[in-house]
């Protein structure tokens, strides 16, 4: 049957917000007709998707992986020392579940009652955050669900790098807690959780739990992929429907190949924080200069539309580990041996194999001390005061670490490896993106803004020193891969040292070269002492420079954007209003993450789900239906026995 060109809720987008919007309302009501739209292809039953520990592949950008999106800064930015940034962005149904690192942390309190809006402090969330989980973890707070579609677990395997990781932090100050993610705690390491299904060891997703569970047993929500919108289309200021086009321009001479199908109830726009400005923009909501500038008409005035784009900044630095330590470099490097037994595994046994984790097994939020703020200098000291201080449950960086070197191991040098992440969660810098053209095929006009504002470099520069005093008291630890560390002058005591010489001479026995004196630069440090007692490298000011041009160097996005169609009063620079409604037009709503006025101290997927759970709750009010809780069984829940493990796949 091919599809109807007419529905009652259109939702354009496929992602987490999406897929929660479209799948909660045709549970709710089988008798009303839900159509989404999504750019990408299908994921159901990719084993590129549902296995979680191959998710690096997903930012392969080789011409064949169709996956992500690649958005790269259209001007060279004199911040990154005149480097273009590039932000993947997910580009397939479910969007960044789908594709994502798999890592669950949540917002604080503070950052919803920080939105000033009526309906979405925390406490008025917290129901909401609890009927999206299926929390397969030990608790002793009252915070998480547990009868929600999305499964949070520690994944089938932890390693026990993991372990050595938490040691070490609480060496420098930074204590273990057993959940971080309770909404208030700010400084304190813990075992990270992962959207792992525990029973299946499948990724969580969101068209899984939200989509394919309703198109299983009902025959309502119509699913287009490989679908993109180009616009929405108005009768006045009233959304009717929308226009969209085939993912790729392979028509006859390039013409646009437009179908429309009418929406009689609602437009629900939730194409993430760089896709749905584009649309509305093309849609003739936006700026009015704008609009007369690239010939369209303006439907909406809205100047803040495509203004504001935030992001999380992450930095990482990779060390060397002890030869008996369990990462994942030989799988990622494509070792063809240890690729046969860890996917072998996985097929028999996917609930304890290790390819169902990420290998991200722990990590932390910290907030500096007195003395730590007083070296983060004027600039970050002003936002300090402003931002933080009287908000404690706000962290001011995150770390995390990756079994493994997260990295192009065809650039790396042969043995095993840990990441260290850094992420600063509330940068002050600010982007925007903006369309060039009413052709859904041109690129934008993208300005990341990363780094544009200098109160940034300090606590990256605290937290790129914190980890690195972590990682030298790691057990497991055996160097410094000097390549990725800022370039300190060789003679400063904060020069990194890379491998020690116990361990190359393990990697390579028969290597001729291991251990040659060349002056500094081949020199491998002394073998590794575990008990040795570490004092904090003293770094000086040429230190922090090298540190801070490094950061300009090599600053990347944590694929966390948000707020370019901001929830706030139209004459701030708002586009939406407290019920999602576009300003100046009807039965238009923006639902993802691109409606945060202000950012949210977290990786994303948990308040892209959250953000869609109440969007679901503002359109089912303003249609007059009541969604049913729990949701539809996920399509990969366990089969209790008897069955082998590849058969429980539906
Ligand atoms: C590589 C990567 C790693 C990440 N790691 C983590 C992690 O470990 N933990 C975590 O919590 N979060 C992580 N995130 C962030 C998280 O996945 C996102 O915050 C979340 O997916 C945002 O949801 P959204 O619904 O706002 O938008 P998106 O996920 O961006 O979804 C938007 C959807 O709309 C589609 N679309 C865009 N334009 C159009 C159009 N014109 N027509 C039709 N469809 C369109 C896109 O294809 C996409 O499917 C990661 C994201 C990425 C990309």
């Amino acid at each position: 049957m091919g599809h109807p060109d007419e529905v009652d809720v259109i939702v354009a987008g496929g992602g987490p917000a999406g897929c929660v919007v479209a799948g909660r309302l045709a549970y709710a009501d089988p008798s009303l007709k839900v159509m989404l739209i999504e750019g990408g292809a299908n994921n159901r039953d990719d084993p590129w998707v549902y296995r979680p520990g191959i998710y690096v592949r997903n930012m392969q950008r080789n011409g064949i992986n169709d996956k992500a999106k690649f958005y790269l800064d259209t001007m060279a930015s004199s911040y990154l020392r005149g480097r273009q940034s590039i932000v993947p962005c997910a580009n397939i149904l479910g969007g960044g579940s789908s594709i994502n690192f798999q890592m669950y942390t949540r917002a604080s309190a503070s950052d919803w009652d920080d939105f000033k809006t009526p309906g979405w402090t925390a406490q008025e969330l917290l129901p909401l955050m609890k009927r999206l989980e299926n929390y397969q973890k030990p608790t002793n707070n009252d915070t998480h669900g547990y009868d929600g579609p999305i499964a949070i677990s520690n994944g089938g395997t932890i390693t026990a790098l993991a372990q050595d990781f938490l040691r070490a932090s609480d060496a420098v100050g930074i204590p273990f807690s057993d959940d971080l993610q309770d909404l208030d705690t700010s400084h304190a390491s813990e075992i990270w959780a992962k959207y792992i299904n525990r029973h299946t060891g499948r990724r969580s997703d969101a068209a899984t739990a939200y989509v394919h569970s309703v198109m299983d047993v009902q025959n309502n929500l119509y699913l287009r992929t490989n679908a993109r919108v180009s616009r929405v289309i108005f009768e006045g200021t009233k959304a009717v429907g929308v226009a969209y086009v085939p993912a790729k321009n392979r028509g006859h001479k390039g013409q646009l190949m437009e179908t429309i199908v009418r929406a009689r109830k609602m437009v629900v726009v939730s194409s993430g924080t760089l896709g749905t400005p584009q649309i509305l923009e093309r849609s003739g909501v936006g700026s009015k200069e704008l609009m007369e500038k690239v010939g369209l008409n303006c439907v909406s005035d809205l100047p803040g539309v495509g203004e504001e784009y935030q992001d999380h900044y992450t930095t990482l630095s990779i060390y060397r580990v002890s030869q008996e330590s369990h990462t994942l470099d030989d799988f990622l490097r494509g070792d063809k041996e240890v690729q046969r037994e860890l996917f072998q595994e996985w097929e028999v046994s996917p609930e304890k194999a290790r390819l169902s984790s990420n290998a991200i097994d722990a990590g932390f939020k910290i907030r500096p001390t007195e003395a730590e703020l007083k070296e983060m200098g004027p600039e970050f000291n002003a936002l300090w005061d402003k931002y933080f201080k009287d908000k404690p449950d706000k962290p001011v960086m995150f770390g995390s670490i990756v079994s493994a070197a997260y990295a192009d191991h065809s650039l790396l040098p042969p043995g095993k490896y840990i990441t260290m992440f850094q992420y600063l969660e509330y940068p002050a810098s600010r982007g925007k993106i903006h369309i060039t053209s009413p052709d859904p095929y041109k690129e934008p006009f993208f300005d990341s803004g990363f780094m544009n504002n200098k109160a940034d470099f300090a606590p990256i520069r605290w937290s790129y020193k914190k980890t690195r005093e972590i990682a030298r008291r790691m057990d497991a630890f055996r160097g410094e891969l000097a390549s990725h560390h800022p370039h300190f002058h060789p003679a400063s005591p904060a020069a990194c040292r890379d491998i020690d010489i116990e361990t190359a001479k393990d990697i390579l026995p028969n290597g001729f070269t291991v251990g040659i004196h060349m002056g500094t630069w081949h020199r491998p440090s002394e073998p590794y002492n575990a008990d040795k007692v570490h004092d904090d490298i003293v770094y000086s000011e040429e230190d922090d420079k090298a540190i801070d041009d490094w950061i300009a160097d090599h600053v990347e996005t944590t694929w966390h954007s948000l707020g370019t169609c901001a929830m706030k009063p139209r004459e701030e620079g708002g586009v939406v209003d407290g019920r999602l409604n576009v300003f100046g037009t009807q039965n238009l709503k923006c639902v993802d993450l691109s409606i945060c006025p202000d950012n949210l101290g977290t990786n994303t997927y948990s308040s892209a789900l959250l953000v869609g759970e109440k969007g679901a709750d503002l359109v089912a009010e303003d249609l007059g239906i009541k969604l049913k809780l729990p949701h539809a069984p996920v399509p990969h829940a366990p089969v209790p026995k008897g069955v082998p493990a590849t058969q429980q796949v539906r």
